[in-house]
C-alpha cells in the first residue's frame, strides 16, 4: 500500500489534500488519488515512457523536468487517470520532486532555483484547468483561480484580500500562476487569453462564487501579450494598500559574536533620536525597542569577550563543547574539565565545595537566623533566577536543595553548610512569584533585614538573569547593601540561554551600572548550573573566604 509513503510527506499531502474548506470531500479525493495511483500509469515507468517518446518527444530522457510543456499531457493523463504512482515516487527522486507539491510550495527558494516545482506547481493547476476547459469550455477567471487555490491547498486556507497576506506565500502562488501563463502562451494561445481573463475577472472583482477570489500580485499580460505588471490597486480594488510592504532585510554576520549569529544591518541603531523619541511618547514598546537597542550596541571589551569564549559560556552547541574535550555525555559537562590549570592553592579553595552539604536552619524571621560560627555566603536574586540550582552545582550535589521552575519555591532562608568551613545561605527570591502579594513581601523584607544586619555575611552573590538583567528590585537590594557596606558580587545565570556575546554584553553592562558602588566586588561572574561553564570560577572565587583553620 501506498500509504506508509504517504505518511513520510505530511506537509505535501496536507496541502493537496486538505486545501479546501470542505475537509471530508477533500480528503476522500486524496484517497481516490492514492488509489488509483497505484494502478494508473501517468506516473508509472511505462507510461511515463510512453509519454516522453510520444507525446513529449524533445523532452529527453529526464522530460518530465526539463520544461513545462509536456507536462500538458502528462497532466492529461494524471488528470485523466486522476491519480500517481506513489510506488514510483517512492523510488525516484525526480518523481518525489515532482509529486511532493506540498513540500514544495513550503520551500519556495528551492522550487525557483530547479525550476522543476513552479513546473510541478503549473503543470497541477493546469492539469485541473485544462480539464475545465475542455469538459466545460466555461472557463473563467474565477473557476482557474478557485481550481488553482483547491491545487494550492495550504494556501487557499490563508486569509484573502484586504488581510494579512504573507508576502512569500504570493510570490508562490504567483510563480504557478505566472507558469500558467508562459505554458499556454506557448502552447495554446486560447488558452494564453483565457487565462488573461481570468485574471482580468479576479482583479475586477466580478467574480460571485461562495469562495473568496483571491487576489493575484502576478503580471498579467496586456493587449500586446507583453508582461506587466499590475498595480497594486488593480490587485486588491476595494482595499487599502497592503499595510506589509516587506523589504528586503540585509543580514551580516556579527563580528564579535563568536556564534556566527547573523545580524540585522537595518536593525534599529541607538541614536539620539530614538532616546528622544521615547522620552517624549513614553510608550512601552518604544522603551523596550530602545532599552534593546542600547543593550545591542555595548561592545564589550576583547578581555570580556576572551573570557567568555575560554569558559565556554553563553549558548554553545554540543560539538563545540565535544570538540574542546569536554565529555558531554554527563551533566554540566563544562564543570569536569579534563584538564587542571589549577595552582595548588586554588585546587584547596576549590575543594570546600566538596565537602558533603548539610542543611541546618532555615528562617522565616530575623529571630530564627541561626548564630554565625563560619563564614557566611548568600545568594540572592529575583525568584527563579537559579539560587538554589546555582548551590547544587558549586557542590555537585545535586537535590540537596530543592529547585523548581516556579518561581517562588524557597520560601525561607536556609542554612547549608560545607563541613565547618562554609556556610551558604539560600535566600528566597524577590519580584514575580506564585505567592500571596503580602507573603511576597514578607520574604522581601527578611532578604533585606538579612542582608543589612547579618553579622559574618562575608558575601552576597547577587544573582542576576543574563536575558533579562538587572531589574529595579536587583537595584534596590544593590542601595541597601551599600548603605550598610555588605559585599557583594554579581553573578549572572543561565548564561546558556544566550549568545556568547549577549553574555558578554550583560557583565559590561552591569560592570558600568555599578562602577561608583563601594562594596561591590569585582569582576561580574558568569555562570550556568545547566552547562557548568564559569562554575569553577565561581567556586575558585568563593573558596578564598572559607576557613581552613580548624576552630
Ligand atoms: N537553562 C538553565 N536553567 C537553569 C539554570 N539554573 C537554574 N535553571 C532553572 O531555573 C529554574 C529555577 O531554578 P531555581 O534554582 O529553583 O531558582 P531559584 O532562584 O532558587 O527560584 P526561587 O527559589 O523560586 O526563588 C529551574 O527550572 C532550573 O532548572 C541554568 O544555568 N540554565
Ligand atoms: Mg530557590
Amino acid at each position: 500500500m501506498p500509504q506508509p509513503h504517504v505518511n513520510s510527506s505530511p506537509g505535501g499531502k496536507r496541502n493537496w489534500s486538505s486545501g479546501g474548506i470542505a475537509g471530508g470531500r477533500n480528503s476522500s479525493k486524496r484517497e481516490d488519488g492514492n488509489g488509483k495511483g497505484a494502478k494508473l500509469g501517468g506516473w508509472n515507468k511505462s507510461e511515463k515512457r510512453k509519454d516522453q517518446n510520444g507525446q513529449q518527444g524533445s523532452m529527453g530522457p529526464k522530460g518530465h523536468r526539463s520544461d513545462g510543456v509536456p507536462r500538458v499531457g502528462v497532466k492529461k493523463n494524471l488528470s485523466g487517470t486522476s491519480g500517481f504512482d506513489r510506488r514510483k515516487r517512492k523510488t525516484s527522486d525526480d518523481s518525489r520532486d515532482n509529486d511532493n507539491g506540498g513540500k514544495s510550495y513550503a520551500k519556495p527558494g528551492f522550487t525557483r532555483k530547479s525550476g522543476s516545482i513552479g513546473k510541478f506547481s503549473a503543470r497541477k493547476g493546469d492539469g485541473f484547468m485544462s480539464q475545465n476547459l475542455d469538459v466545460d469550455g466555461l472557463y473563467s477567471g474565477r473557476r482557474s483561480n478557485s481550481k488553482v487555490s483547491d491545487i494550492s491547498g495550504g494556501i487557499k486556507r490563508r486569509p484573502v484580500c484586504g488581510k494579512k497576506v504573507e508576502a512569500p506565500k504570493w510570490k508562490k502562488f504567483d510563480e504557478s500562476a505566472e507558469f500558467e501563463v508562459k505554458r499556454h502562451g506557448a502552447k495554446d494561445a486560447g488558452s494564453d487569453e483565457q487565462a488573461v481573463d481570468g485574471r482580468n475577472s479576479d482583479e475586477s472583482g466580478s467574480i460571485t462564487e461562495e469562495k473568496k477570489p483571491r487576489p493575484r500580485l502576478t503580471r498579467v499580460l496586456d493587449q500586446t501579450g507583453k508582461k506587466v505588471k499590475p498595480s497594486k490597486k488593480d490587485i486588491f480594488p476595494d482595499f487599502e494598500e497592503p499595510a506589509l510592504k516587506k523589504k528586503r532585510k540585509r543580514m551580516k554576520l556579527d563580528p564579535y559574536d563568536t556564534s556566527n549569529k547573523r545580524i540585522d544591518e537595518s536593525a534599529p541603531k541607538p541614536d539620539v533620536s530614538i532616546a528622544e523619541k521615547v522620552l517624549e511618547k513614553g510608550a512601552p514598546e518604544e522603551t523596550e525597542m530602545s532599552i534593546n537597542a542600547k543593550f545591542r550596541a555595548i561592545q564589550p571589551s576583547p578581555s570580556m569577550l576572551s573570557y567568555v569564549e575560554d569558559n565556554l559560556l553563553g549558548r554553545r552547541r554540543l560539538n563545540e563543547i565535544k570538540n574542546a574535550g569536554y565529555n558531554v555525555k554527563i551533566s554540566a559537562p563544562l564543570d569536569n574539565i579534563p584538564f587542571s590549570t589549577s595552582t595548588e592553592r586554588e585546587r584547596i579553595e576549590e575543594t570546600v565545595f566538596r565537602n558533603k552539604l548539610e542543611f541546618f536552619a532555615a528562617a522565616k524571621i530575623s529571630s530564627s537566623f541561626p548564630p554565625t560560627t563560619i563564614p557566611e555566603i548568600a545568594f540572592a536574586g529575583v525568584s527563579n533566577v537559579g539560587k538554589s540550582s546555582l548551590l547544587n552545582a558549586l557542590t555537585r550535589q545535586w537535590g540537596i536543595v530543592r529547585t523548581s521552575d516556579k518561581p517562588g519555591l524557597t520560601q525561607s532562608i536556609n542554612f547549608f553548610r560545607l563541613a565547618s568551613k562554609l556556610c551558604l545561605v539560600d535566600l528566597p527570591g524577590y519580584g514575580f512569584a506564585y505567592a500571596k502579594d503580602e507573603v511576597k513581601e514578607s520574604w522581601q523584607e527578611l532578604v533585606k533585614e538579612y542582608v543589612s544586619t547579618r553579622v559574618g555575611l562575608e558575601r552576597v552573590c547577587l544573582l542576576v538573569h543574563t536575558k533579562r538583567g538587572m531589574k529595579p528590585l536587583d537595584y534596590e537590594l544593590v542601595d541597601l547593601m551599600e548603605r550598610h557596606k555588605t559585599p557583594y558580587q554579581i553573578v549572572l545565570t543561565k548564561t546558556d540561554l544566550v549568545f556568547p556575546i549577549d553574555v558578554a554584553r550583560r557583565a559590561m553592562e552591569i560592570q558600568e551600572s555599578l562602577r561608583k558602588n563601594k562594596s561591590v566586588i569585582n569582576p561580574v561572574m558568569m555562570v550556568s548550573s545547566k552547562t557548568g561553564a564559569g562554575i569553577r570560577n565561581l567556586r575558585g572565587v568563593l573558596g578564598k573566604l572559607a576557613r581552613f583553620i580548624k576552630p
